[in-house]
């Protein structure tokens, strides 16, 4: 049936109606003032009256005509008493108010006794940060309560402080990092370790609002994620840190589905971040995070992984549709780093040549070109090592022109390494990731700001933090994308990332053996694999110089082609001198 429309005056918020409401509102109130005496002795009158039921029931029948009797004498004596009447009415009036009352026990209004000792500690410790000797009225002050100065406090199931809002004095030196880590640090150590903190300062207020945070779900596996094309999601964060949610499922078996605040990182034309640096301890999961990012980026685009671990993480992806290889070994990735770098002055050029003519970019320079390299500071060593080339050298063009040309570089390396990446990397970089464990110094270095919130003691694997170019600094675990070929992951992880591999493209055989962990010498990264590829001879890399590396190294390289896909043109050298003049207007351009 269908539903009649509600009448203008109750369907609209106009404000007439709101006054009308506000009055009706007050008029209740009013009313249950005035009339709360009578509600209370009538409320009385009916706990009496069932007292009186439940005396009689309680009554023994042989017992019932005595007690009747005694009631009756009662009466009759009253009623024949000078005034008897009225005062048995006032009695009946004065027990119905007494038994009437209200007797919900009123809440609390403050801190209970340990709650307050809690918080006067808090307050003991923070008087020689927040005190001077000059100050004539100290806020602090030792002996002093902390009444005047937490202005809010909520204690969570346990005793502990789960939401606090604290004064301090104006001269307080809150807008500098020191200070204030100083203050974090000593209530993350007071209100309880093993919790995160986030802190908020109010310097307009003298205020500062400290918040317990729930750890972020580490439950979420590899799944496609609704988002649009060039949105790549990078992991998961608080709600108040983002204004969007993205529906999920959660659990081992995906049993549950939540909607999740996701940390969205746009690449692209517009993109204001348009590469990316991710760093962390070994194992703190950078490789997985690299394993994710190829996944949403194989929906709309190509990629190309250079792999300085050699431990064989990426080899599911390895001739799959989209993927234009997976290289493991120095000469491959620098065979393919050149073409990726000529690939982007080629889609310059033919970007320019079409803006000039006033058509629409070419198709071919319009399909996102990812470039993801995990470790590539062990190729720089490696390249020194044996005098060739360092493959970062070759990612100054993408990394400087990739936006205009849709070619996107994500660089995952070891914390300990940062000195080792290259000028261009950490300058275009704009969009950072730390994961796993870090110090307050390693966080402000990488990230360009200190996050707002304290260390976990206990970081699980892809856990860490994010920040998209001047941005806030965002909490973050990336979704669990380990590595299927992986003895150690679940059948489930392990089927969730299969189920979004790209099928192959290239045959089975084409693929490299997968790596025995034992077999692996971390020094060695992974050439001692036999060197079973062809070197693409027109990217500049010949079959002399892998003897070469080969007998440097005394191991074999492991090294694979670029897809067929990849055109032969853009691949030759020969190809950009022709066009060098336009490369560099191109270039020129797109810096400018
Ligand atoms: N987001 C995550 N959720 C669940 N497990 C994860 C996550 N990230 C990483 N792991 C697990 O942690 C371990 C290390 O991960 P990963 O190889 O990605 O780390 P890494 O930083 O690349 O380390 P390394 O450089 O030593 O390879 C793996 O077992 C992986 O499955």
């Amino acid at each position: 049936m269908a539903r009649r429309p509600l009448p203008r005056i109750l369907s609209n918020g106009s404000a007439p109606l709101a006054r009308s409401r506000e009055l009706a509102r007050t008029a209740a109130d009013s009313a249950t003032d005035v009339l709360h005496p009578l509600i209370t002795i009538t409320r009385g009158l009916r706990r009496l009256a069932s007292a009186g039921r439940r005396r009689w029931v309680d009554t023994p029948k042989d017992r019932r005509g005595a007690l009747l009797f005694m009631v009756a004498s009662v009466v009759l004596v009253v009623a024949l008493a000078p005034y008897g009447p009225l005062l048995a009415v006032i009695t009946l009036m004065a027990a119905a108010a007494w038994q009437g009352r209200d007797r919900t026990p009123s809440a609390p209004d403050g801190p209970d006794a340990s709650q307050a000792q809690r918080l006067q500690s808090l307050y003991d410790a923070l008087v020689p940060y927040f005190s001077t000797a000059e100050d004539p009225e100290p806020l602090y002050a030792h002996g002093g309560d902390w009444t005047n100065t937490f202005s809010e406090y909520e204690f969570d199931g346990t005793g502990r402080i789960a939401h606090l809002v604290i004064r301090y004095p104006a001269y307080f030196t809150d807008a500098e990092p020191e200070s204030r880590a100083r203050i974090e640090h000593l209530l993350g150590a007071k209100s309880g370790r093993g919790r995160e903190y986030h802190f908020a300062w109010d310097e307009e207020a003298n205020q500062l609002t400290v918040r317990v945070l729930a750890p972020l779900p580490t439950d979420i596996a590899a799944q496609p994620f609704v988002t649009a094309p060039g949105e790549t999601v990078l992991g998961f964060t608080d709600p108040t840190g983002v204004q969007r949610t993205l529906p999920l499922t959660h659990g081992a078996h995906g049993e549950e589905r939540r909607d999740v605040p996701p940390v969205v990182w746009r690449t692209g034309i517009r993109s204001t971040e348009p590469h990316l640096l991710a760093v962390g301890q070994p194992g703190s999961g950078t490789s997985t995070l690299l394993r994710s990012i190829a996944l949403q980026a194989l929906h709309h685009g190509d990629v190309v992984i250079v792999d300085g671990g050699g431990t064989g993480e990426y080899a599911c992806l390895t001739g799959r549709d989209g993927v234009l290889a997976v290289e493991c070994g120095l000469t491959g990735s620098l065979a393919i780093l050149e073409w990726a770098a000529q690939e982007t002055e080629r889609r310059l050029i033919a970007a320019h040549r079409a803006h000039q003519a006033g058509d629409p970019p070419p198709e071919d320079t319009r399909r996102p070109l990812w470039l993801l390299l995990d470790r590539p500071s062990a190729f720089t060593h490696l390249a020194a090592a044996d005098d060739r080339k360092d493959p970062q050298s070759l990612l100054q063009v993408p990394l400087r022109h990739g936006r205009p040309a849709n070619v996107t570089v994500v660089v995952a390396d070891q914390l300990d390494s940062l000195d080792a990446l290259g000028e261009p990397v950490r300058q275009h970089t704009r969009a950072r990731v730390v994961l796993g464990p870090a110090t307050a110094e390693q966080l402000a270095a990488v990230l360009g700001a200190p996050p707002h919130t304290t260390p976990v003691d206990q970081v699980p694997p892809g856990r860490g933090y994010a920040r998209l170019g001047v941005g806030p600094v965002h909490r973050l675990q990336v979704p669990a994308t380990p590595d299927p070929y992986d003895d150690a992951t679940s059948d489930a992880h392990r089927q969730a990332v299969l189920d979004l591999l790209p099928p192959r493209t290239t045959p089975a055989d084409e693929e490299p053996e997968r790596l025995e962990p034992g077999r692996v010498e971390p020094d060695a990264v992974n050439l001692e694999k036999a060197a079973r590829e062809k070197v693409p001879a027109a990217a500049g890399a010949t079959e002399a110089e892998a003897t070469a590396e080969q007998a440097a190294t005394g191991a074999g390289v492991e090294t694979t082609t670029p897809r067929e896909t990849v055109p032969e043109e853009t691949v030759r050298k020969e190809t950009v001198p022709a066009e060098a003049d336009v490369t560099e207007a191109a270039v020129a351009e797109s810096s400018s």
